[in-house]
Formats: C-alpha cells, structure tokens, sequence
C-alpha cells in the first residue's frame, strides 16, 4: 500500500509538467495584457465615449489578426472577429463556453436571469419567455401595443414644434413592455417603476463602488425595490389566475405563472420571473428605443429610403378606416421598413458586443485560449467587413431584400446560436407600428449632427432633437 502511495506520490508532478507542457505547446494568440487590472478597457471605454471603437478594433485586426489577446474590465480575454469566429461563439456547447456577467450587473439584475443561468436551467426559462415572446403569443397584441403608441404620440409628440427622440422613445418602449409583458397599466403603479428603473439603470454600468451616495449603490437600492414591486405583482396575478380565472396569456408574468409541471407545481421559480422580469425590462427597452431613434436619424439623412418607406407606410394606412388599427397581416406588409430597421443595425447595432467564459482550455485557429479567459466579440466588424457588405458605410436596406443572401453568422445585431436574442418579434413589431405613425403623422427635420457616441448604447447628438410638424391625415 505504502509503495504504491509513494509511486503515486512521484508520478503527480510528472503528470502536471506533462500537462502544463502540452498546454504551452499551444500559443496564447498575440496581442498583450496591457497594465495589471486596467488592461485595455479605459481605452476602449474612451474609444467607444469618441465613437471610433470601430477604429479601435480595426487598428487590432490590422496589427494582430481576427484572434489577440487583451484585458478588459479586469479579464484576460481572447478578441475573436469574423463569422466563423461568431459561429464558434454563439454555437458551442455551453460545457465549453459558457455566458460571461460583470460581477457588478449580476448584482443589480440577480442571479437568476437568462445571462446567469446555463444548460437545462437556461433552456427551461428560455422556453418559458419564448411561450409568450413567439409570434403566434404576440399576434393577439398588436392593438394594445398600438394603443400604447397613439397615446405615447398624442402626450408627448402632438402640438410640439421640437422633441428630443432618445428620451422619448425610451418612455415609450418602457411603457409598451410594461404594459404588454407585465401588464403595468398607466398610473401611479407605472410611474413609480419607471423612477425606480431608471434609476437602476442609471448606475448599472457606472463604477461599482458600493458606497453611500455612489450611483452604484442607489442603482442596487432602485433594483431590490423595484424587486419587492415585481413580488407583490406576482402575489397579485397569482391570486387573479386561481381564483379570478385570468387568461394565461394575459401578459408574461400570467403565462410564466401558468407553466406547470406534472404535480401541478410552478416551473419557474418565483426569483427566476423577478430576475427575468428585470432583465427583459432592461434587455428589451433600451435596445428598441436605440433603433427607433436612429432609424428616424437615417430616414432625415437618406431621402430616396424615407419616400420608399413613407410610401409603404400610406399604402398601408389608406387602406383603414379613421381610428382601426393595425393588424397582423398589415405589419407582414412593411418588408421594406423592416429592411431599413435592419440595415440601421447593421451600422449603429445597440449591442456592440458581449463576453462569454472559456470553462476548458480551448484550441481555436491554432491558438489557446486557456481555462477561465473572457471571449470577447463585437458585432461592428462583421458588419463593417467589405468582403460580406460591399460599399459597409452606405445605407442600403436593399442589402436585406434577399434574407437568405446573407451568409450565416455575418448579420449578428441580434446575436446568435441558443441566446440569440428572444425579443426580436416584439422589437419588431413595436419598431414598424411607431414608425408606421411617425412617418404618417409627422415631418421632421434635425436639429443636430448626426455623430453619436456610446455608453455602452449608442446616444445620438443632444438625444436627437427634432423640429416637427403635424401632417394632415390621409
Ligand atoms: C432592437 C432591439 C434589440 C436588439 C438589437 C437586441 C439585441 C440582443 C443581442 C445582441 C442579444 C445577445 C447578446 C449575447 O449573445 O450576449 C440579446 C439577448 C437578449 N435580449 Fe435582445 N435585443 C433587442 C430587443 C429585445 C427585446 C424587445 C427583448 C424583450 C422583450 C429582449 C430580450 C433579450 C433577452 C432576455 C436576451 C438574453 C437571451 C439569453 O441569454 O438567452 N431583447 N439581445
């Protein structure tokens, strides 16, 4: 026993200079850490503030290649660019990669959102969102979402000469969620979230320094009292589907409740609807509310889009009555209008990338990338690559009339793979109703250049201030 204890004893390091030598066999991907902790992530903060991350990352590529190590916000991290390189990222098994959260949003947001969870959990709360979020659910919403809109348009947009866009669309799209996904009617109730959100989302991406007065701790105090709202919420709708018998599908919070398994028993976890309840508010209006705005920004600059788009939109709007609403078959009408969504995407994409975490050591285009580093992709450059784009700085949504003509992985604003983003349905049809009023119901000119810069989201000039004027109806 003894002797094959002490054999065992000398084998061990023999094994791990074995081991540690085939892994440096394998070379890290060039590039360099940079300073200890800070890394690079100051001056891609600083580039993305002055717009010209592209650039940044461009100046990358140019001296390293599509695969370079770096730093960022206190990770070594790999930088992979391409579409096979997003295929690798979005595709492989959550037992190799997995979702990569700052520390300090896991906080605000909890630890049981869909950015937290993987594997079966990720799957079985995924699906439950998707129940509500898939188009055969929302096509019943077109006239609540419609009705959120001309109310939104009727308070803040009609009688003005100028309006400031970002803000308001913010307002509006956080209002339709709420309306539509948690069923938050208009009044106090509303406003109090709202406040709270906003002031969670204030400090979300701030410093997180979890001291009195930093924007960081009121950001955490905002997020665990607009979690004790979303309890009580849910206490309420539980008691409406059990003894008011209120329709599953009445919003996501009903239909999330009505998921049972075979012992009659929730499937999602009372903390599971918070977190998720919190991140889609904050996955879902932030985004939309970016696309809308430089859609309109796009729209002023690029006449022959905006007759093209304002021509479908009336070709669509003569055909109702005074004061109907939209429908489903009327929103499969808009192609082009969605094209011009997508193609703002392309250029100013909400997300410009995200993180996930290698869980083994991984080989990928004869690099490693060891155990524990952050992988790193930004949607930009794909879609800036002139071999995929042709011509990528000019606007034109005619690139998307043939879907299938974009290669896979190439059009990334939603992402991809098993956390492509589940939101793109609603985006969309929010994004075509309130351009369908806003071009049918107003002419606008800017009042503003159109540079803009991130933080993380892309902020246009001022928010996008607007000279407006009310059209005539049709
Ligand atoms: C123009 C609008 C939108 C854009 C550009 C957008 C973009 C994205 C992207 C790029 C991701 C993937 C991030 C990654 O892979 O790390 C994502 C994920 C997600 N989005 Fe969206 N999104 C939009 C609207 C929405 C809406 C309206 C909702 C909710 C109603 C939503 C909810 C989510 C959620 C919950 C995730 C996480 C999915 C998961 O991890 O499985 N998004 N979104």
């Amino acid at each position: 026993m003894s002797i094959l204890f002490t054999t065992l004893m000398l084998l061990i390091p023999i094994f791990l200079i074995l081991i540690k030598r085939k892994r440096s066999a394998k070379k890290l991907p060039p590039g360099s850490l940079g300073l200890p902790i800070i890394g690079q992530s100051l001056s891609l903060l600083r580039a993305m503030r002055a717009n010209t991350a592209e650039k940044w990352l461009e100046k990358r590529i140019k001296k390293y290649g599509p695969i370079s190590k770096l730093s960022l916000f206190g990770n070594p991290t790999v930088f992979l660019h391409g579409p096979a390189a997003n295929k690798f990222i979005f595709t492989s098994s959550c037992s190799i990669i997995t979702n990569q959260q700052v520390k300090s949003i896991q906080m605000v947001l909890g630890d049981r959102s869909l950015l937290e969870l993987t594997g079966d959990d990720h799957k079985r709360v995924r699906n439950a969102l998707m129940l509500f979020l898939r188009p055969e659910s929302l096509k019943d919403c077109v006239g609540k979402l419609e009705e959120e809109i001309r109310w939104h348009l009727e308070m803040h947009w009609q009688g003005k000469q100028q309006v400031t866009v970002l803000p308001l669309m913010k307002t509006l799209t956080f209002n339709i969620i709420s309306s539509l996904l948690f069923g938050i009617q208009r009044g106090s109730q509303r406003d109090k979230l709202v406040g709270l959100f906003r002031q969670m989302m204030g400090g979300m991406w701030s410093v997180p320094l979890n001291f009195p007065f930093t924007r960081y701790r009121r950001s955490l105090q905002a997020s665990k009292l607009a979690q004790n709202m979303l309890r009580q919420l849910i206490s309420e709708k539980r008691v409406d589907l059990e003894q008011k018998g209120a329709s599953p599908h009445q919003d996501l919070i009903t239909c999330l409740l009505s998921i049972r398994n075979d012992n009659n028993e929730e499937m999602i976890t009372e903390e599971e609807m918070v977190h998720n309840v919190l991140l889609v508010m904050t996955a879902g209006h932030d985004t939309s509310s970016v696309l809308i705005t430089f859609m309109l920004q796009f729209l002023s600059n690029e006449p022959a889009v905006y007759e093209n788009v304002l021509q479908e939109q009336e070709n669509i709007a003569r055909t109702k009555g005074a004061g109907t609403f939209l429908t489903w078959e009327d929103l499969s009408k808009m192609k082009y209008t969605w094209r011009v969504a997508m193609e703002t995407l392309r250029m100013i994409s909400p997300i410009f990338g995200s993180f996930r975490k290698a869980l083994k050591d991984i080989e990928y285009g004869g690099y490693l990338i060891p155990k524990g580093w952050q992988i790193f992709w930004a949607s930009p450059m794909t879609h800036m690559d002139n071999n995929i784009y042709p011509e990528p700085t000019k606007f034109d949504p005619n690139r998307f009339e043939n879907q299938a003509s974009v290669p896979p992985c190439s059009f990334v604003g939603f992402g991809g793979g098993p956390r492509m983003c589940p939101g793109i349905e609603f985006a969309r049809i929010e994004t075509l109703i309130t351009i369908h009023y806003l071009v049918t119901r107003f002419t606008w000119k800017l009042c503003a250049d159109s540079t803009f810069s991130r933080d993380p989201m892309p902020v246009p000039a001022q928010g996008l201030p607007l000279q407006i004027n009310q059209k005539n109806p049709l």
